[in-house]
């Protein structure tokens, strides 16, 4: 049992001990200024709120007489505005990520059979087959093969250009942000790589965003169609959300990162010269 003295060790004001809420409770609050100057000294030990600190006042450092600033008072000297902006976006980001993580774990509300929306998982799971890379490269190879037009080949040769390359860059990504998986996801998916093991981004969002843009852009589908493609998109995200399978930003990330590797696609595009070229090659 921790002693009265333990306990009031954080703060001598007599206000609750912040427990693990402290990083982020004690960037976005403002310092009491009237602490005496020790116990400014005590308060935080993580270096993100000592840099904040260090850079909150200027006029406080000029005071001091140890100041590298104007003494005129004539606005802050430059190193001020150099330290400060790393840390708002320091704040900044680490309010995104717990947001991120209280979301993401809010709506993970089908991660388990026992979990609230548990018995909704088979249905998310089929969800996330049809957004899996194997049927998509399957698929694309055997429309190519079974095309009996240049137009349609060439369509679907570039499709498959296009999941191969998502392959690569969400893998590239993946390997250099690392990012962990969400504690509560179950590792169940089929047919994974090594770099599956990390969130960020979501390959089936990326895969997602970028063959439902490419499949409303080079086939001509009726209204409903259309509809349904956007629909399975969405749902194709926020299902790797509910599985417990992503955070959100991963998600939110991958549906920008897919839209952007479509216009990769568009710029790469083979044409029925090259694919002439490489299926010469096969021949
Ligand atoms: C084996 C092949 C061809 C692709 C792997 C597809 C896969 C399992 C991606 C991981 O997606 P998330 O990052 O959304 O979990």
């Amino acid at each position: 049992m921790p002693s009265p003295k333990a306990k009031n060790a954080g703060r001598r004001d007599g206000s609750p001990v912040l427990g693990s809420n402290f990083d982020f409770v004690s960037l976005t609050k403002p310092l009491n200024r009237s602490s005496p100057p020790h116990l400014l000294q005590r308060q935080g030990s993580d270096p993100t709120t000592a840099r904040l600190r260090a850079s909150e006042s200027p006029s406080r450092r000029r005071g001091s007489g140890s100041s590298t600033g104007s003494a005129s008072g004539q606005g802050p000297p430059e190193e001020d505005g150099i330290r400060l902006n790393p840390s708002l976006i320091g704040i900044s980001l680490s309010s995104l990520l717990a947001i991120d993580l209280w979301l993401s774990k809010r709506l993970s509300v089908c991660a388990f059979e026992d979990a609230s929306w548990g018995s909704a998982r088979p249905l998310m799971k089929l969800i996330e087959v049809s957004g899996h890379g194997i049927p998509w490269l399957a698929g694309a190879a055997y429309s190519m093969y079974k095309s009996d037009s240049a137009a349609g080949q060439e369509v679907m040769l570039n499709l498959l250009m296009g999941l191969l390359l998502d392959i690569i860059l969400v893998g590239a990504v993946k390997a250099v942000v690392r990012r962990r998986r969400p504690a509560h996801n179950q590792m169940d998916m089929f047919a994974t790589f090594s770099v599956d093991r990390y969130s960020f981004p979501s390959g089936h969002a990326t895969r997602a965003a970028m063959c439902g843009r490419f499949l409303l852009a080079h086939l001509v589908l009726a209204a409903p169609l259309r509809v349904l493609v956007l629909l399975w998109v969405g749902l194709v995200g926020l299902s790797r959300v509910l599985l417990g399978r992503h955070h959100v930003t991963d998600v939110l990330f991958g549906f920008w990162m897919g839209y952007c590797q479509y216009k990769l696609v568009e710029i790469l595009w083979l044409s029925p010269q090259t694919l002439q070229g490489l299926l010469g090659l096969l021949a």
